[in-house]
């Protein structure tokens, strides 16, 4: 085993669990290893190698409302999927915090979608909420992040508010961190960073399929 190999070991069992009762408390938490650091870095160079093909511009909106406003948001997305490997896994693990949210906090969610992020370097998503108070059957996001290495000058933080505009949290996006909270309760931005910033959003959504259409996702 070289040394390099012993580190990831080491990293390997310094995972923390989500705190659900802060989450439930305060609306939103933050974890900073939530995964194993082998396996941000596995995810983070499958998002690095993926060719341009596999992104595509991300919208804003939903069904009827989609467009892509390159003013509000800059980045490229990739839904995730079942078919393949990696990303099942990572959907997988997903699957098993909701069942872990219903059965603590009785939340009900009923599914998960979430797709990888690319910002390029000077890419931003302005100030926004990803779900507007009963009108969208997203619950709760989930931030994941897969750089392994940021610094406060790289830009690119999440800045999270509270209800009178003050800053709740200004986050790092290091891989290994999980940030969870409220999707209709708290405003949120990505600040213009200087280096290609990768991560996994995705949403806990209720049931809102009507007459056999699964609700279309943005
Ligand atoms: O990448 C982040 O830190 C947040 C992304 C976000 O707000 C979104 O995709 O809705
Ligand atoms: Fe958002």
């Amino acid at each position: 085993m070289t040394q390099h190999d012993a580190q990831l070991e080491a990293d390997d069992f310094a995972t923390e669990a989500i705190d659900i009762d802060r989450l439930a408390a305060q609306g939103y938490v933050i974890v900073s290893n939530f995964l194993p650091r082998s396996q941000c870095l596995e995810l983070f160079q499958y998002a690095q190698q993926l060719p341009q093909q596999a992104w595509q511009q991300a919208g804003i909106g939903r069904a009827d409302n989609y467009t892509t406003n390159t003013e509000v948001r800059q980045d490229k997305i990739r839904w995730l999927s079942a078919q393949q490997p990696l990303e099942n896994a990572y959907l997988t693990m997903m699957d098993q915090l909701r069942a872990q949210l219903n059965r603590e906090l009785f939340m009900g969610l009923f599914d998960y979608e979430c797709h990888l992020a690319h910002y390029p370097p000077g890419a931003f998503y302005r100030k926004h909420l990803d779900a507007f108070k009963g009108r969208s059957n997203r619950i709760l996001t989930t931030v994941f992040y897969l750089n392994p290495e940021w610094h406060d000058a790289d830009g690119g933080q999440l800045v999270i508010y509270g209800d009178e505009g003050q800053v709740l949290e200004t986050v790092l996006p290091e891989a290994g961190k999980l940030v969870v909270f409220l999707s209709d309760v708290f405003i949120h931005e990505v600040l213009k960073g200087t280096r290609d910033r990768f991560s996994i959003t995705g949403w806990y959504r209720l049931n809102a399929s009507i007459g056999g259409l699964v609700d279309p996702t943005s």
